[in-house]
């Protein structure tokens, strides 16, 4: 068990029995104010869940903690993840003074680990762009690169905080897919942080929200993907987080945050969102 710098959170990275992360009590607190109140978690191996939660509740200094970014702040409670975790944010953090594939191998040992970043570069669509500058890529494929990445490092784990957030709507739908098949193929464990209820309901197995400090809702999701966002359950689904988050469902679009309808919600003339007609709230 080692001790987390500054902090008193105890990690321990090894001994998981069927869990990719395992969170015990922890505490997080900036001043006197304790953004994370002993808050219990435990992501299962191979499971993919989303974080939602109100702007300000806690979701990046969880991701954090996690990532064991976070040093310096006052800390406590047990800490337990895995040896090879990969982060991806909004801002691709790609180094420009280095080539796509350059970036992509930045830290991974081996021989083989230029062949290793080529081939992610392939299963993210970017074959034949290893030589490029990040400045020659747009936005999305500023993302792939950066999946490719988190990739190449084969993760246990892979923590996403809002990766498609700075992406214009149709970019961010073919970013959901490449993610969902990205990790059907390789299955690392996936937290994702997100606005976007919509985003969770259709990636995620899982969908927690936090508020308080705590996990608020912890909700399965059982739908087949590729899901369809018209699918009713979907809407459901949807409408039972978004009360959770408490957003006023008849003004509302899925991101309480970012307000902005989808395109996939909203086929040429049909309305935004069609009411469920099990919902009593509809
Ligand atoms: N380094 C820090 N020093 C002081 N306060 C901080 C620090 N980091 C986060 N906070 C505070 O902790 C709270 C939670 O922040 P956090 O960024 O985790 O929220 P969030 O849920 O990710 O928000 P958003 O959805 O707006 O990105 C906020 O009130 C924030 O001001």
């Amino acid at each position: 068990m080692a001790t987390h710098t500054g902090g008193l959170i105890a990690e321990r990275p090894t001994g998981r029995a069927g869990a990719a992360v395992r969170t015990t009590r922890l505490v997080r607190s900036f001043g006197d104010r304790d953004v994370l109140r002993e808050l219990d978690l435990t992501l299962g191996q191979g499971e993919f869940t989303a974080l939602l939660g109100r702007s300000g509740s806690g979701k990046s200094t969880l991701l954090r903690a996690v990532a064991r970014l976070d040093h310096g702040v006052a800390g406590s409670g047990e800490l337990d993840v895995p040896e090879r975790v990969s982060l991806s944010f909004q801002d691709s953090r790609l180094l420009p003074w280095l080539r796509v594939l350059d970036n992509v191998v930045l830290g991974v040992r081996g021989r083989d680990a230029k062949e290793r970043g080529a081939k992610a570069l392939a299963e993210v669509g970017l074959e034949g762009r290893e030589r490029s500058w990040p400045h020659e890529l747009s936005g999305g494929e500023q993302q792939r690169a950066a999946l490719a990445r988190a990739l190449v490092r084969d993760p246990e784990l892979l923590l996403a905080d809002e990766p498609f957030g700075a992406l214009d709507a149709l970019t961010r739908i073919r970013m959901h897919d490449l993610l969902r098949e990205l990790y059907e193929r390789h299955r690392p464990a996936v937290l994702l942080v997100t606005h976007d209820v919509d985003e969770a309901v259709e990636l995620a197995d899982r969908v927690l929200v936090l508020e308080d400090g705590r996990i608020a809702v912890d909700l399965a999701i059982d739908l087949p993907t590729p899901r369809s966002r018209r699918d009713p359950r979907f809407q459901q689904y949807r409408d039972t987080l978004l009360t959770a988050l408490g957003v006023d469902q008849h003004d509302a679009s899925a991101d309480p945050v970012h307000p902005e309808p989808h395109p996939a919600d909203a086929p040429a003339g049909q309305p935004h969102k069609e009411k469920d007609p099990h919902d009593p709230q509809a």
